[in-house]
C-alpha cells in the first residue's frame, strides 16, 4: 500500500490522511474488493430499466475498468434478468458474477442455472422489517437461511450472507444469528447492510469490528446514502477492516442510491493508499452510457463525473487551471479522463481576461482596455446569471477595441 499524497500530474491529496497518527488506529485489509450492484440495486430505482443489452454493455465497460465483482441481477425478477445473468456470464469477463438472491433453494438453483460463480443471499434483520414486513423472529431467519447457505456452497457457489437492515437489527437478533449461522452454515463472508442509510460511519466502524468478532468472516458493506454518507460509511467501514465495498455506478440505487463505484474508486486509491488497477480515466465513459440509458442526468456537481468539477470561473489563480491544476483542484482532470476549463463571468479578474484572449488567439489589450473588458465581461455575467460563451466575449472585445 502507498503512504503517500502526491503523485505528479496525478493527485495531491492531504497529506494528514497518512499521517502516522492517523494511520495507526485503522485496520486496513491489505486488499479491498468492489462488488458492484448496478444491475441489481442500480434497476432498484424507480422507473430505471435495463434491457438484456443495456447490461450487456454495462457489465462489460466495468470489467475493462476493472471492477472484481459483478451482481449481474436477481433471476426471480424476470425471464429477461435470469437471461441477461446468463449472457453475461459466458462473455468470460475477468469479473466474477454474482446474483442475488432470497434464503430460497429456488433462488440458489437459479443461479447455477444463470452461470454465476457466487450469489447474495438476503433475509432481513433489521428489527423494523422483521417484525412489522416479515412478522418473523431471527430463528425464522436463521432456519430459512442454514440450508440455503449450505445448499449454495456445496454446489460452488460463493455465498455472500446478506442479514439487510443490519444497522436496525436488535444486538441480540443479530448476534443470534451470527452465531446460529456460524454454528451450521458459515457463508463465504458476511454483508453489513445500511438498507437506510441510517449509520453513522462511526456506528458501522464499530459493527465490522463486532461482526468480525463474532463470525471471522470477511466483511462486506453495502449502504444507502440517505443522509449523504454512503461512500464515507463505506470507507471507514473498510478502515475498520471490511474486504469488500457495494456500489452502484452513478450512486443509483434506491432511494438516494447506493455509494457510488466512481467515488468509491477514488477514495480507496488516492485517500486511503490503495493501489488499485483501476481505469479510472473510463469512468465518465461508464457514467455517460449509465446515465444514457438510466435517463437520469449526472448533476453538474456530482463527484468524479460531473461535468462542471473542473471549470473554474473565479478568477484568483485562474491560470493554474490548465498550467498547474493540481494548484487548483486535489486530481488533475486527466485522471478521470477529463480536461480543466476557464470560463468568464461575474467572478472573473484580469488574470480571467489575459488568460481568455491567450486560448482564443486574440492578441493583446492595453491595460486600460483589459480593465475596461473586464468591467463589460461581470456586467454582462450579472445580466445573463451564467458565465459567458466564447462567442460573446468575443463580442465584448470587439465593443472595446471599437471605442480606443
Ligand atoms: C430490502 C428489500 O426490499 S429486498 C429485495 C428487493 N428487491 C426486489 O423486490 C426485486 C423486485 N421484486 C420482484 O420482482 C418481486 O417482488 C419478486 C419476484 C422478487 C417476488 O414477487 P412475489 O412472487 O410477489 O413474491 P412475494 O413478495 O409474495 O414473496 C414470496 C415469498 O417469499 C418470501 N420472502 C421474501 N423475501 C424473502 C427472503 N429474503 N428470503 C426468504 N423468503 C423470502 C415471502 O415471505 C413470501 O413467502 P410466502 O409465500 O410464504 O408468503
Ligand atoms: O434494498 C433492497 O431492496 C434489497 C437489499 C439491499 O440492497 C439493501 O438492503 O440495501
Amino acid at each position: 500500500m502507498r503512504e503517500t499524497y502526491f503523485e505528479d500530474g496525478k493527485w495531491w491529496v492531504s497529506p494528514y490522511n497518512f499521517h502516522q497518527d492517523v494511520r495507526r488506529d485503522l485496520l486496513l485489509p491489505p486488499k479491498v474488493q468492489i462488488h458492484d450492484a448496478t444491475l441489481r440495486d442500480g434497476e432498484q430505482t424507480p422507473g430505471v430499466v435495463f434491457s438484456i443489452d443495456d447490461k450487456l454493455r454495462i457489465a462489460t465497460k466495468m470489467d475493462e475498468i476493472g471492477v472484481e465483482r459483478i451482481e449481474a441481477g436477481m433471476p426471480a425478477v424476470s425471464p429477461q434478468d435470469a437471461e441477461a445473468i446468463r449472457e453475461i456470464s459466458k462473455l468470460g469477463l475477468k469479473s466474477k458474477i454474482f446474483t442475488f438472491a432470497r434464503a430460497m433453494k429456488q433462488d440458489i438453483d437459479m443461479a447455477l442455472e444463470c452461470g454465476a460463480d457466487g450469489v447474495v443471499i438476503e433475509v432481513p434483520i433489521g428489527y423494523p422489517k422483521l417484525v412489522t414486513q416479515f412478522g418473523w423472529t431471527w430463528e425464522d431467519v436463521f432456519k430459512k437461511s442454514r440450508d440455503v447457505i449450505n445448499y449454495a456452497r456445496e454446489q460452488g457457489l460463493y455465498a455472500v450472507f446478506f442479514p439487510y437492515d443490519t444497522t436496525r437489527a436488535r444486538p441480540d437478533d443479530l448476534e443470534n444469528l451470527c452465531k446460529g449461522i456460524m454454528n451450521e452454515s458459515p457463508p463465504d463472508s458476511i454483508g453489513i447492510v445500511d438498507t437506510m442509510g441510517c449509520a453513522t460511519p462511526e456506528a458501522v466502524k464499530y459493527m465490522v469490528g463486532w461482526v468480525k468478532g463474532m463470525t471471522g468472516l470477511p466483511i462486506e458493506i453495502h449502504t444507502h446514502n440517505d443522509f449523504g454518507m454512503g461512500v464515507a460509511t463505506e470507507l471507514a467501514a473498510v478502515a475498520a477492516g471490511a474486504e469488500v465495498v457495494h456500489s452502484c455506478a452513478n450512486g443509483l440505487g434506491e432511494r438516494t442510491g447506493n455509494a457510488a463505484l466512481e467515488e468509491l474508486m477514488l477514495g480507496l486509491h488516492l485517500l486511503y493508499g490503495y493501489d488499485t488497477q483501476y481505469q479510472m480515466d473510463k469512468l465518465p465513459e461508464l457514467g455517460a452510457l449509465i446515465s444514457e440509458i438510466s435517463n437520469i442526468p449526472i448533476a453538474r456537481n456530482k463527484p468524479v463525473l460531473g461535468h462542471g468539477n473542473f471549470i473554474r470561473e473565479s478568477g484568483i489563480g485562474i491560470q493554474y487551471v490548465m498550467h498547474d491544476p493540481l494548484v487548483m483542484f486535489g486530481t488533475h482532470p486527466s485522471l478521470t479522463g477529463r480536461a480543466g476549463e476557464v470560463v468568464l463571468g461575474k467572478k472573473s479578474g484580469k488574470a480571467s481576461i489575459v488568460y481568455k484572449m491567450q486560448e482564443l488567439g486574440l492578441g493583446e489589450l492595453d491595460d486600460a482596455q483589459a480593465v475596461e473588458l473586464l468591467t463589460r465581461v461581470k456586467q454582462k455575467g450579472i445580466e445573463k446569471r451564467d458565465f459567458l460563451s466564447d462567442e460573446e466575449f468575443v463580442s465584448l472585445l470587439n465593443e472595446v477595441r471599437a471605442v480606443a
